[in-house]
């Protein structure tokens, strides 16, 4: 049995805004680094170590990283970046306040946009100067992954290549693996881990800055999954993110 680690970053500023980020490279709030910080903290208090570590090309879950790091007395390790963990990426929505969206939109279609499976929300343009081509970090990306827009379907894409070519290889060869990401590119491990259906990946949410424990059988086959908290604060928690795209 191993254990396999994953958090999504604390609170933004614009999940604080309640704003769709997607691949916008917002950074956290002091609520979110304090968040980042109790993650660390709570992971050492239960005796994890780490080998690696594995998160985005965006900063807010990079600077999360680095501050469970940091609590955890292990900023040397290695740290992979890779553009296949990021956020999915939210097209033309990226930007706009969520429940301004659904008071025009419709909260159903709001939950479309954002938890169907396979519906993208409307997509840039590649002359928008939020289109990922514009932007050098992304310089190695051929033009078919470059996205314009992605629903949870296109991240689960891009996403398993490397989990099945190069994270997984890590913890198999007995590496303590710690990936730090974002909602939707966890919720699209989640799906991959636990083989939720389609239609019910539709209810699954996952909450800032709480870290979220697999245990896998040597095959990877989680054996069971727990988060490291109080249980009520975490399903309050979920249920906020839930309603971030409810109209008020
Ligand atoms: O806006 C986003 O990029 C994501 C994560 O913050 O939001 P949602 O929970 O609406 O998918």
């Amino acid at each position: 049995m191993t254990k396999l680690v994953v958090v999504r970053h604390g609170e933004s500023t614009w999940n604080k805004e309640n704003r769709f980020t997607g691949w916008t490279d917002v950074d956290l709030s002091e609520k979110g680094k304090e968040e980042a910080k109790k993650a660390g903290e709570i992971l050492k208090a239960e005796g994890f170590k780490f080998d690696l570590a594995y998160t985005s090309v965006l900063k807010r879950a990079i600077r999360t990283l680095w501050y469970i790091l940091d609590e955890m007395d292990l900023m040397w390790i290695p740290v992979i970046r890779d553009w296949r963990l990021n956020e999915r990426h939210y097209g033309a929505l990226q930007g706009l306040n969520k429940a301004e969206t659904a008071a025009k939109h419709g909260e159903e279609q709001v939950k479309i946009w954002r938890r169907s499976y396979d519906i993208q929300p409307p997509a840039l343009e590649e002359s928008d100067e939020r289109f990922p081509g514009h932007d050098p970090r992304y310089g190695n990306l051929t033009a078919d992954q470059l996205p314009k827009t992605e629903c949870l379907k296109d991240t689960v894409a891009r996403f398993l290549p490397l989990w099945k070519n190069e994270i997984s290889n890590d913890i198999k060869s007995g590496k303590k693996v710690l990936i730090v990401a974002h909602g939707n590119s966890l919720r699209a491990l989640v799906k991959y881990l636990d083989n939720i259906p389609d239609d019910e990946i539709v209810g699954l949410n996952i909450p800032t800055g709480i870290p979220l424990v697999y245990e896998l059988d040597d095959d990877l086959k989680p054996i069971k999954h727990y988060y490291l908290g109080d249980p009520e604060e975490i399903a309050k928690a979920q249920q906020a993110v839930a309603n971030q795209g409810k109209a008020k």
